[in-house]
């Protein structure tokens, strides 16, 4: 039996009379990353933004430990411990890279448990260097540690990553894979999209692939035994 944190039933998600999602289904387990995979368009994001309050699903459930976070406020969400990394986006880039860092926790609030300063700057130490500099002049590479370690702050009980690669490097993309190697090793749970599939594969314990707002297919990385033909034809074929 494996303890699942987070678990997704029949969710339906539209954008005005555009359903995205219509019925996807699938949970994540304590401890793991799960990846979803699917062509463009196919709802990863929207899933994502769904789970975090950003857009309102129609119907359906959003369980985590127990809570339904499904039509909750993003700040009530990220309060229950979902903390969203999304490619640097949302950081403000006049800011210091420890001022970042230290709003991360903030959000939280009172209620909530918070990693340290000195935590962060022992798995980031590039951040640590530049910590006082503002974080618009940080590489692409860089911002994304800042995001993830923005997030970390809050001690998440999950953390979702929408393309933790894009746009970066192979460098910054090999640093990243090694930085989910580590919070993997920590048993941090994740929730990843990723278009990298060697990136994909290499974090993830499970994938599902999406297909027009459904669940069409997933399983064991591990099982595939690196055969990931099959897959690749299930997502863009
Ligand atoms: N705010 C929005 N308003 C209207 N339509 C949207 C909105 N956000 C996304 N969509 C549409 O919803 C569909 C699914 O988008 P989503 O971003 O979830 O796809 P995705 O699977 O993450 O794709 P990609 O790999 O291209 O990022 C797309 O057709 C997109 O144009």
């Amino acid at each position: 039996m494996h303890d699942v944190l987070l678990k997704i039933t029949d969710l339906h998600v539209s954008y005005g009379k555009k359903a995205i999602l219509r019925g996807a289904s699938y949970d994540v387990r304590k401890g793991e990353c799960l990846t979803l995979l699917g062509a463009n368009g196919s709802g990863k994001s929207t899933s994502l933004n769904a789970i975090c309050g950003f857009v309102n699903p129609v119907s359906g459930s959003i369980m985590l430990n127990g809570t339904d976070l499904a039509g909750e406020e993003p700040h009530a969400i990220f309060k229950h411990g979902v903390a969203q990394v999304s490619q640097g986006r949302d950081l403000f880039p006049d800011l210091s890279v420890e001022d970042n860092l230290r709003l991360g926790a903030m959000q939280r609030g009172k209620g909530g448990a918070t990693q340290s300063l000195a935590a962060i700057y022992e798995r980031f130490p590039r951040l640590a260097e530049r910590r006082r500099q503002a974080t618009r002049t940080l590489s692409g590479g860089e911002q994304q540690m800042v995001a993830i370690g923005r997030a970390l702050m809050s001690n998440p009980l999950i953390l979702l990553l929408d393309e933790p690669s894009g746009g970066l490097s192979p460098q910054f993309c090999a640093e990243i894979a090694s930085i989910m190697d580590q919070l993997k090793s920590e048993g941090v749970t994740m929730l990843m999209v990723e278009q990298n599939l060697n990136l994909a594969f290499r974090a993830a314990d499970r994938f599902i692939v999406l297909r027009d707002g459904q669940v069409v297919d997933g399983g064991d990385v591990a099982a595939m035994a690196g055969d990931h033909d099959a897959i690749v034809r299930n997502i863009y074929l």
